[in-house]
């Protein structure tokens, strides 16, 4: 009832003729006693606020930016699908009405059942925002080279590195996310070898050509989607130690010539630029913005730095942090 009237302008009277019978043995009064009494009021905030923690923490993390991205949080995202094949990016962009910001991507309006999408019962793509594209794209096309996926489940990027050519070792500690993680990549036809383990505790029998590390952590860049992110207590100091660790062990399991990508769906710098910049054993790879989505540049330091407040005139996109080393 409040958004039919506060966002769609319908007068209160037809609100209420058509809103409150819905509500047969269910708060009548409580309900339109808050309809009234917000409609004698200011009605909603001019611009979206963020929860006084978040707004406190961004503010002082990114002056210049919490605005958007209090702004992106009040539009509902598109919806973002991965093409199995990125060669077939305009096709499926024109048979599914969207556009595409980067190759093997297509975006969305969102609205209807995903099953029910061209392209679905065939496995030609997966639901992936464009930020969280990024980390695989860094490695760049595969060709049969070996890469170790380290925190890998349900499975996103395990399939964007299995469908560039990769051979994948999709590891997580999660055996029923790795499930999941399995499931989706027999959706799609692409295969991929599974591991069950801790990252903390397990040993490679070979040095891999790459390693993805998308790190557990606050998931605070997610919250266009999931805005309890933004409510919940975070042991923040116990996850940036578990960064910090993954980041020690995947720094020893790549080969001479190999690389490090290291990610997390985070808008905290504790979790994102802080953890990179700590890293000192292995050289840094800049990333450039050839690598990224349309609308996107590296930042200064060569890291990859979204949130919820750029590409806006696209529908937004999540936050997300990565960057990348060699030896
Ligand atoms: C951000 S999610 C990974 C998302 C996944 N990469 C994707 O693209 O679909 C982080 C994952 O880390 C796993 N994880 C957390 N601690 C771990 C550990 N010590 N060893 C291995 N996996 C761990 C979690 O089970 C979770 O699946």
């Amino acid at each position: 009832m409040l958004a039919q009237a506060l966002r769609l302008g319908l007068p209160p009277h037809a609100v209420i003729a058509t809103g409150l019978p819905l509500l047969v043995g269910g708060p009548r009064r409580l309900a339109h006693g808050v309809f009234s009494a917000v409609l004698r009021g200011d009605g909603l905030p001019a611009s979206p606020t963020l929860p006084a923690a978040a707004q406190e923490r961004w503010s002082t993390a990114w002056p210049s930016r919490v605005e958007a991205i209090a702004a992106g949080l009040a539009v509902p995202p598109p919806l973002d699908l991965a093409l199995r094949d990125a060669a077939r990016t305009a096709e499926w962009a024109e048979r599914l009405g969207g556009i595409s910001l980067a190759p093997g991507h297509v975006r969305l309006a969102r609205g209807g059942a995903i099953e029910s999408l061209e392209g679905f019962a065939e496995g030609a793509w997966w639901v992936q925002d464009l930020a969280a594209s990024v980390p695989a794209r860094l490695l760049g096309p595969g060709e049969g080279r070996r890469v170790l996926d380290l925190c890998a489940a349900p499975g996103g990027k395990t399939m964007q590195l299995a469908a560039a050519g990769w051979q994948v070792t999709a590891l997580d500690k999660s055996a029923r996310r790795l499930e999941r993680l399995h499931e989706n990549v027999a959706r799609v036809g692409l295969s991929v070898d599974i591991v069950t383990a801790d990252a903390m505790q397990w040993r490679p029998s070979e040095l891999f050509d790459a390693v993805l590390i998308d790190a557990p952590c606050s998931a605070t860049g997610t919250c266009r989607r999931h805005p309890d992110v933004l409510h919940r207590l975070i042991d923040q100091s116990s996850l940036e130690d578990l960064q910090r660790g993954l980041l020690e062990r995947a720094s020893g399991a790549i080969r001479a010539d190999g690389r490090l990508v290291y990610a997390v769906c985070s808008l905290e710098p504790g979790e994102g630029e802080a953890q990179a910049a700590w890293v000192k054993a292995l050289g840094p790879v800049p990333i450039t913005a050839d690598q990224l989505p349309a609308g996107l540049a590296p930042t200064p330091e060569g890291w990859f730095r979204s949130d919820p407040g750029m590409l806006a005139e696209h529908g937004g996109i999540d936050g997300f942090f990565a960057a990348m080393w060699g030896k």
